[in-house]
């Protein structure tokens, strides 16, 4: 069983102990299969494993699911057990801020309020500023983000160049179900029905790269996305469907690409990408 500590004291005690290269993986707990990726490709790499599991009030609007989100510390500690983490460090919200909610935050830049950042203001100024706090905390070589996230996988790649973070950001990518689904652990708030709407996001990523493998340009490409998109009928609402380039900066995009969608399924909000290959003749 991984040593499992609470309080930055017991944080700082147990990460003096360890020796060799240091990986860190980040969570929100409710582990899945793609969590569990994040971990064996951190295992491959450091000495030592740290997962944090931490439901950061910061990085929820007060609309959005941070009452709800699930918590499930005993099977988190099973799947990290699993999967050969040596600490879990699993603080409470009066211990990561202990002075309240921080006056002084990440500024995530323009980035940070497009797409996601967009539809969720604020977002990435939490998990920016979470994420910096657990850094500091865990002192890792090493720091594991999913694909999944791609727009938190930029910014915190951009923040660790820009702020001179010593740290080496490794992108994991995408774990699906056999259908397409990507994992995460907001699929567990979908009915049976709406499980089969949310397969809209993988199919439509599916289709534009298809289009882009058969050699369209990004209007065609974009086009056939939103068509599959739609495909599935009435029960999923689109947020966004986009396609930039891969460091998602602004300007016109040329062979490689990513494709990037969010939507709604019923109360749900899922999101989902893809790396595309546009024909550099375009
Ligand atoms: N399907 C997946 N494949 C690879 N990495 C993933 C996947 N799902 C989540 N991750 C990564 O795991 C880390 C922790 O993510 P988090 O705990 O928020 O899980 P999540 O499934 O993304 O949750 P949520 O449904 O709340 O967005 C992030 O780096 C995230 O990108
Ligand atoms: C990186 C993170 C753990 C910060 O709270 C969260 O945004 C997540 O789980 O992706
Ligand atoms: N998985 C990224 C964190 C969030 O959606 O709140």
């Amino acid at each position: 069983m991984p040593v499992v500590v609470h309080t930055r004291a017991e944080l700082a005690g147990a990460r003096a102990a360890l020796t060799g290269t240091v990986a860190v993986v980040m969570t929100m707990g409710a582990l899945h299969e793609g969590h569990e990726t994040l971990l064996r490709a951190a295992r491959d790499r450091a000495d030592q494993v740290i997962v944090t599991v931490f439901v950061n009030p910061l990085q929820f609007g007060p609309n959005e699911d941070f009452d709800r989100y699930p918590r499930t510390l005993d099977v988190d500690l099973e799947v990290c057990r699993r999967a050969g983490a040596d600490l879990v460090f699993a603080p409470s919200v009066a211990d990561m801020y202990p002075g309240g909610e921080p006056a002084v935050r990440v500024d995530p830049g323009p980035l940070g309020t497009d797409l996601e950042g967009l539809s969720r203001p604020g977002f990435f100024h939490g998990v920016l500023t979470v994420v910096l706090k657990l850094l500091q905390l865990t002192r890792p070589d090493l720091a594991f983000f999913g694909e999944k996230d791609y727009q938190q996988l930029t910014l915190v790649r951009r923040m660790c160049r820009d702020l001179d973070v010593p740290v080496e950001v490794v992108g994991v990518p995408t774990v699906r179900e056999p259908d397409g689904l990507a994992l995460s652990s907001r699929n567990r708030y979908l009915s049976a029905v709406e499980r089969t709407v949310a397969l809209g996001l993988s199919r439509a990523l599916r289709a534009g790269a298809e289009a882009a493998e058969a050699g369209r340009d990004a209007g065609a490409v974009l086009a056939a996305a939103h068509a599959s998109f739609g495909a599935g009928g009435p029960g999923a609402r689109l947020d966004y469907l986009v396609l930039t380039d891969p460091d998602l900066e602004p300007g016109p995009v040329r062979g490689p690409a990513r494709l990037l969608v969010a939507a709604w399924v019923g109360d749900t909000r899922l999101i989902d990408n893809a790396p595309i290959r546009l024909d550099p003749a375009h």
